[in-house]
């Protein structure tokens, strides 16, 4: 197959961020992704509906004009948050979701939640009114080995709140291990699980065999590769709980290249032609339209785009950039360590 026509694809999990960086990242993601759930954890962080609204306003004001793009935001949780303001953004059509972070697991995440006891009136009230709540899945515990956070969030702190709570909708953001793609199988429909283009792509080895390579550090970092296989397969199954969230996440070059870099892949440009690839690889072309267009809008209850892409696959190589301009800073484009034949059609 060298041509495929999809619904537009949706990507359920982008760091935008603001300024300069935000004015240089968005027109990449607004090239390929109709509509994105946008992560709250600016400095500040997105806590309050007009918070959400705010920035809402600066996405669509760094934005070429006729892109079509809708950003669909959330709310950080804090220990603080007001379930009335929630329900009120909810209503209002304002928030698509609540972003849970660990106090401690990622960036920005400091004013996240320390003690899950203190938001439960929040999610108590989001289950009632049916708003989906996003999980950055690990434990920060400093003697749990950092391979192992995510599996033992699940076991910990995920379980437990299904239990509790069985009503609230989760999303298992940017799974990277075999044990979240068996979590999410062995839950309802009311647990869905996006998975990370570079997390098809890279396994540990890339940040730390040969070198240490900063620009395949992200969190929760990239595992054993029978992990990475485990979410392929996950990913190119078709399954209605596994879906698209780039977490495309863009730092600064010089951020990243540091004695003690960030975390972050920075994806867009090039995520849609990465992801043909993964799925030709796997010979399932055919669920690349349900995982990119599909399955994220049924969990969210939306419907899918009506605007079509088309993706072709080229006899050569195709150009993307290998990095963008944020200001007088780079921020490089994820290099998935092979050459990319596939590209989406003006
Ligand atoms: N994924 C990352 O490595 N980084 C994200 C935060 C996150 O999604 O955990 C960021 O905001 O930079
Ligand atoms: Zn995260
Ligand atoms: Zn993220």
């Amino acid at each position: 197959m060298n041509k495929l026509e999809i619904a537009k694809p949706d990507d359920w999990h982008l760091h935008l961020r603001d300024g300069a960086v935000l004015e240089a990242v968005a027109p990449h993601s607004a090239a390929h992704f109709a509509r994105a759930i946008i992560m709250p954890n600016l400095v500040p962080p997105v806590v309050t509906t007009t918070d959400a609204i705010a920035y809402r306003e600066r996405i669509m004001a760094a934005l070429p004009g006729d892109t079509g793009f809708k950003p669909l935001m959330t709310l950080y949780l804090t220990e603080a948050t007001e379930p009335a303001d929630v329900e009120a953004g909810f209503r209002d059509g304002v928030i698509t979701a609540v972003k849970l972070y660990p106090a401690g697991a990622t960036t920005n995440s400091q004013s996240g939640v320390r003690d899950i006891e203190k938001v439960m009136p929040v999610l108590e009230r989001m289950a009632d009114i049916g708003l989906p709540l996003c999980v950055h899945g690990e434990v920060t515990d400093s003697e749990i080995d950092i391979f192992d956070r995510e599996a033992v969030f699940i076991e910990r702190v995920l379980s437990p709140l299904r239990k509790r709570l069985p009503e609230l909708k989760i999303v298992m953001e940017h799974i990277t291990t075999k044990d979240g793609v068996d979590f999410a199988r062995s839950q309802d429909e009311r647990v869905g699980a996006t998975i990370t283009t570079h997390h098809l792509i890279i396994n540990r080895n890339a940040i730390l065999a040969g070198g240490i390579r900063p620009h395949y550090y992200c969190l929760p970092v990239a595992k054993r590769e029978l992990h990475r296989l485990a979410l392929r397969e996950a990913a190119t199954s078709g399954e209605a709980r596994f879906f698209l969230g780039t977490d495309s996440a863009p730092h600064l070059d010089p951020l990243k290249e540091s004695a003690c870099g960030c975390a972050g892949v920075f994806s867009a440009p090039n995520t849609m032609a990465c992801l043909a690839h993964v799925f030709e690889e796997e010979d399932a072309l055919d669920k690349l339209e349900a995982f990119t267009s599909l399955n994220g809008p049924a969990f969210y209850g939306l419907t899918p785009n009506r605007e079509r892409i088309t993706l072709i696959r080229e006899d050569e190589p195709v150009d993307y950039p290998s990095g963008v301009m944020a200001g007088s800073d780079r921020i490089t484009v994820f290099d998935p360590m092979f050459p990319l034949h596939w590209r989406v059609a003006e």
